[in-house]
């Protein structure tokens, strides 16, 4: 044997330090897990706010870019398993995609410092072109990073387990994926509020630089740790250029099918057989088996697609609920840290629990079966959201169709008033009152008539729109102002106030000052009791106001505003405050978590377990291209598949996902499970091939040898 050949050989049959039954090394990779997920998960929280408020994107832009973002870092796993498998290893791979992961989020953080280019001092950047560039670099090399090193990682892990540790490789898996969740959890916890901080050198903003700096440190974390355990690690090398040579091998064996394809030539039991000719037959059972495993992969990205949509239609959906849990009140977006939560907790129930009495009562719950259930599970999770969406219809506004307009009066004259819109709806308003509600209309030429005083004024409507007619102290200048048509974002109160005082007012909350009989644009509260300031520079007043989640008022401000102390002002609510609660969605959240349980942590072992040793991260990382294949899922369905009712988008998806997992336990019922290494081992012989355990059995001789060698040379040496 010669010398190379022998240090690989006693690499592979390093004895590692043990702990409790496990691999002492495997402490570092799932710190470096909790570290990573941290970073990723904490700068994704704020992601969408910052494209949002700072780099003052529209909706549609800010979420398209998300998702995108968020496909891109499961598909970069192909090229971090490529890197790995065929030419640095994993050990070096990991490395080197985490300094440019750390580079990433370094960079990231920097474009988000307002003051480098705010060069006016007024709290807003002067050159969003070198703000967006520099995100944009920093998202791709995160993107890279985290992406690349993903499939690594994980299959680093279980590298470091020997044969005999099969039940702690399985249990590795689950603290994995603990490791993610609490990583997970914690960031998503944290990262708003250093994002609510106010920071800046010239101006206070807020503090993004904070919530993008933090990840990076623990991006740099991450790496550290995992040098840390870097003399513990198995680390095994690749074997060639791997990935190319399967290419090349599927391709001869398509060739070579083509060629003899007259029935002349006799079929082969497998279509890769064809390869036979050229390639070696280790070779190709390998290729066979991952074929087999990426081909069971084609229905799971549905998984994915209903999955992601936790963090885009379920928090908007969430935005239309009540947060107040009394001991607490829980953001919109805060709802999702539900997820990791139940994680951490089912994951232990499931393992120590639910799976071995299932294996108790003499069922058998095969990973591909717990797949499924999981899937149906998922399936489940959006029923629960469609019924969810139907009690929250209930409650919400009847807003216009694209052909209606819908017109709503307010009345600051000083005496009630007839108001007829075109002829037709006639309503008795009393003075600083609105009308009940807003009257639909079907056509938007309107003429309105205040019949005691014989005005009469012709009004263009907008289509779809909202619109509310101000009818001033002076009648003949009534006007009109476009409304909003949703409810306000992220569960916030939108108001705006009348002024109906006789000089110009500053009210606290608004942008500017207001003019007499003007109405303000609206201004976003939060939820709970609110203050306002009403003053002139020589009176003010003050009121307050209780808000509850996504409603809208319009305040009335009276002549009488500073003599009866602000009491006289008179709130018009346009769009009522959220009925149903966000504890309704614990129940789908609890589904959809007990479906990614079956279906994700049972999904990481099984690509780790089917794959041959030399295509470990492969199978990891196609494992992780069927989550981007799902995001790019949403993406498309978001830009086309509109549904009139959100609740039948949710029944749909649903019942794609029945579908899909009918046809996922169709294949999984055709697929033997194999053991790679056994596969392996049996064909090696085949070929002649010195099996794994002579080859072990040998070095260690060789290493006896060399010891018995040393110990004569010493008492020699000793003996001169
Ligand atoms: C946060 C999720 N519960 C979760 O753990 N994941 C979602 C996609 C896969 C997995 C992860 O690795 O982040």
């Amino acid at each position: 044997m010669t010398d190379e050949k022998m240090d690989e050989t006693k690499k592979k049959t390093k004895k590692t330090a043990e702990c409790c039954g496990f691999p002492v090394s495997i402490f570092f990779i799932v710190v470096n897990e909790f570290c990573e997920r941290f970073s990723y998960y904490g700068m994704r929280a704020v992601l969408v706010l910052y494209f949002r408020y700072f780099l003052l994107w529209d909706d549609d832009l800010a979420t398209s870019i998300y998702h995108a973002f968020v496909a891109l870092c499961y598909l970069t796993p192909i090229m971090g398993a490529i890197i790995a498998d065929s030419w640095l290893g994993k050990f070096k791979t990991i490395i080197y995609l985490s300094v440019v992961y750390a580079v990433g989020q370094v960079v990231m953080a920097v474009s988000t410092i307002h003051d480098i280019t705010d060069t006016d001092r007024d709290g807003t950047p002067n050159n969003f072109t070198l703000h967006i560039a520099l995100s944009m670099l920093g998202l791709i090399l995160i993107a890279l990073g985290t992406g690349g090193i993903k499939p690594c990682v994980a299959a680093f892990g279980g590298d470091q387990f020997q044969e005999h540790q099969s039940r702690q490789l399985n249990t590795f898996f689950s603290v994995f994926y603990l490791c993610i969740n609490g990583g997970s959890l914690l960031s998503t916890l944290i990262t708003p509020v250093l994002r609510a901080q106010e920071c800046g050198i010239h101006t206070q903003q807020q503090c993004y630089p904070l919530a993008f700096g933090v990840p990076a440190a623990l991006m740099v974390v991450s790496l550290v740790v995992f040098i840390s355990g870097s003399g513990m690690y198995v680390k095994t090398d690749p074997e060639g250029n791997i990935i190319w040579a399967v290419c090349k091998c599927i391709g001869f064996a398509i060739k070579n099918r083509f060629r003899h394809r007259s029935s002349a030539h006799p079929k082969r039991e497998h279509w890769m057989d064809w390869a036979n000719e050229k390639y070696d037959k280790l070779l190709i059972a390998q290729v066979k088996m991952v074929l087999k495993v990426l081909f069971l992969y084609i229905p799971l990205p549905m998984f994915w697609t209903l999955f992601d949509q936790k963090g885009s239609r379920w928090t908007l959906q969430a935005t239309t609920m009540s947060g107040d849990f009394r001991a607490f009140i829980l953001q919109p977006d805060q709802m999702q840290t539900v997820n990791p939560i139940l994680i951490l907790t089912m994951v232990p129930i499931m393992d120590r629990i639910i799976f071995p009495l299932i294996k108790k009562c003499g069922l058998d719950f095969s990973p591909l079966k717990r797949m499924t259930v999981g899937m149906l599970f998922a399936a489940m999770a959006f029923v629960c959201a469609a019924l969810v969406q139907i009690e929250i219809d209930k409650t919400l506004p009847d807003f216009p169709s694209s052909s209606e307009s819908q017109l709503k009066v307010v009345n600051m004259f000083n005496s009630s008033l007839n108001v007829t819109i075109s002829h037709k709806d006639t309503l008795l308003i009393d003075s600083l009152e609105s009308s009940a509600g807003y009257v639909t209309l079907d056509h938007q030429e309107i003429t309105v008539s205040l019949n005691s005083s014989g005005i009469t004024k012709n009004f263009s409507l907008i289509a779809g729109g909202r619109q509310t007619l101000i009818i001033p102290s002076d009648p003949s200048v009534m006007y009109l102002k476009e409304d909003i048509k949703s409810k306000p974002r992220e569960g916030r109160n939108a108001v705006r106030f009348v002024n109906g005082w006789t000089a110009v007012l500053n009210i606290t909350n608004l942008e500017s000052n207001l003019e007499p009989t003007v109405i303000s644009n609206y201004s976003l509260v939060a939820q709970g009791t609110r203050k306002f300031v009403l003053s002139n520079g020589a009176q003010s007043c003050e009121f307050s106001q209780t808000f509850g989640f996504g409603s809208s008022y319009t305040f009335l401000i009276p002549s009488t505003l500073f003599s009866t102390d602000c009491k006289s002002i008179k709130a018009v609510e346009d769009i009522q405050p959220n009925s149903v609660h966000m504890a309704l969605q614990i129940p789908q959240y609890f589904l959809i978590t007990t479906g990614e349980v079956l279906f994700s942590v049972t999904g990481l072992q099984f690509s780790y377990s089917q794959a041959p040793k030399n295509m470990k991260s492969v199978l990891q990382a196609g494992w992780l291209c069927t989550n981007a294949v799902g995001n790019i899922i949403v993406l498309i369905v978001a830009e086309l598949g509109k549904l009139p009712k959100q609740w039948a988008e949710y029944l749909l998806f649903a019942s794609l996902l029945v579908a899909v997992s009918v046809i996922f336990s169709v294949m999984a019922y055709f697929y033997t499970y194999i053991d790679p290494a056994e596969v392996e081992a049996q064909i090696r012989s085949e070929l002649g091939f010195e099996p794994e355990e002579e080859k072990k059995k040998e070095t260690l001789e060789m290493e006896d040898k060399d010891k018995d060698q040393q110990n004569e040379q010493e008492v020699k040496q000793t003996k001169i």
